[in-house]
C-alpha cells in the first residue's frame, strides 16, 4: 500500500538471482590480527587498497597511532606489494621500516600500533580467515549483515556521503504482526519466515547496498548513491514482494506483510544516529497508519 502520491523512481535497480549472499573464493587479503580494527580485513588485488584511520580507507583502523593515510597494498603482476604513504609511524614490514616491498604469505606489517597480517590466496589459512570474517560480520539465521557489521559500514558511508556531497538513503524494514505468527506456529518455522524475507529483501538490493538483520523482526537497506524517491522504489517493490510471496510456516500458507521506514541523508539528519532515528521515526508512521506500506521520513 503507498502513502505516497507518485513518487519518481530515479534509479534502475537490478533483481539478482541467487540466495542469501555468500562471499566468493577469496584473493589475497590483509587482515588485521592485533590491536584497534581487529578482525577488519580487505580484499587485495591490483587496485590499491588503502589502510588508514580516515573513513574512506579500504581498510579503517580507527585509532591515533594511525595516519589518515598510512600504507597501501596492491598486486603488481605475480607479486604483492606495500608501500608506506609517509605515516607519521612508519609502517614497519616484519618489524622493519620500509618505504615499499614485496610481501609474502603471513608477513607481519606494524600500522601504528596494529598488526596486520598478509594472507595470500594460497595460504591455508586463507579458508580459516574467511570463516572468521563470516561469523564476525553475519548474522547467523539470515546471512545477511550482522547489525554490528551494518553499525560499521553505515558509519563509513555516512562520512563518505557528507564529504562527497553524494546522496544517501536507508530503509528500516520490520515485519508486521510477527508474534501471532510466532505464538501459532513457533519460533522454527518464525525463523524459516524471516529466512525467507531475508532472501527476498537479498534479491531485490543492489551490489552496492548494505543488506542486514538488526534486530529480532527488523531489517536495514542502506542505499549508497540512492536519494528517498529512489529508496521508496526499491522499498515499494520489496514490499508488494513480501505482501505476494506465500509463506508456510507450520505447512499453512500465510500472507506475511512488512513495513518500511525510509531517511535520506540531508542537513537535518546528517549523522549515522540521526539518519537511523528519522527511518525509524518513517516506520512507526507506517505501523501507525496500518502497516504493509513505506512511508518516507519527511
Ligand atoms: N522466530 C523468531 N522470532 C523472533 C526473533 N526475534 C524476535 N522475534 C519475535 O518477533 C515478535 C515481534 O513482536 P512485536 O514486537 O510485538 O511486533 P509484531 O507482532 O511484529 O507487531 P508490529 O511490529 O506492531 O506489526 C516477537 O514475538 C518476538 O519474539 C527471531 O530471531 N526469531
Amino acid at each position: 500500500m503507498d502513502n505516497r502520491n507518485g513518487p519518481s523512481e530515479t534509479t534502475q535497480r537490478t533483481l539478482l538471482s541467487d540466495g542469501p549472499h555468500r562471499a566468493a573464493p577469496r584473493s589475497a587479503c590483509v587482515v588485521v590480527i592485533h590491536g584497534a580494527g581487529l578482525g577488519g580485513r580487505a580484499d587485495v588485488d591490483t587496485a590499491r587498497v588503502l589502510v588508514g584511520r580516515s573513513q574512506e580507507a579500504d581498510l579503517c583502523i580507527a585509532h591515533k597511532s594511525v595516519s589518515r593515510e598510512h600504507c597501501q597494498v596492491w598486486r603488481d603482476g605475480d607479486e604483492y606489494r606495500i608501500r608506506d604513504l609517509g605515516a607519521t609511524n612508519t609502517t614497519r614490514l616484519n618489524d622493519a621500516p620500509i618505504t615499499e616491498g614485496t610481501l609474502a604469505d603471513g608477513d607481519h606489517v606494524t600500522v601504528g600500533e596494529s598488526i596486520l597480517k598478509f594472507i595470500s590466496h594460497t595460504s591455508v589459512e586463507a579458508n580459516y580467515h574467511e570463516e572468521i570474517y563470516q561469523l564476525a560480520t553475519r548474522d547467523a539465521l539470515t546471512d545477511l549483515c550482522n547489525r554490528r557489521h551494518f553499525l560499521e559500514q553505515m558509519e563509513r558511508e555516512v562520512a563518505r556521503a557528507v564529504r562527497h556531497g553524494r546522496p544517501l538513503a536507508m530503509c528500516i524494514v520490520d515485519v508486521d504482526l510477527f508474534k501471532p505468527v510466532n505464538d501459532r506456529y513457533g519460533h522454527i518455522s518464525g525463523d524459516e519466515v524471516l529466512r525467507q524475507i531475508a532472501d527476498l529483501v537479498h534479491r531485490h538490493v543492489r551490489h552496492d547496498d548494505i543488506a542486514a538483520r538488526i534486530g529480532g523482526e527488523e531489517f536495514a537497506v542502506l542505499l549508497p548513491e540512492c536519494d528517498a524517491n529512489a529508496a521508496y522504489g526499491f522499498a515499494e517493490r520489496l514490499r508488494a514482494a513480501v505482501a505476494a510471496a506465500t509463506f508456510t510456516p507450520g505447512g499453512e500458507p500465510r500472507r506475511i506483510t512488512i513495513s518500511i521506514g525510509i531517511a535520506e541523508l540531508s542537513p537535518a539528519h546528517d549523522s549515522r544516529a540521526g539518519l537511523m532515528a528519522a527511518a525509524d521515526a518513517a516506520l512507526y508512521r507506517a505501523k501507525e497508519e496500518g502497516r504493509n506500506r513505506v512511508c518516507i521520513e519527511s
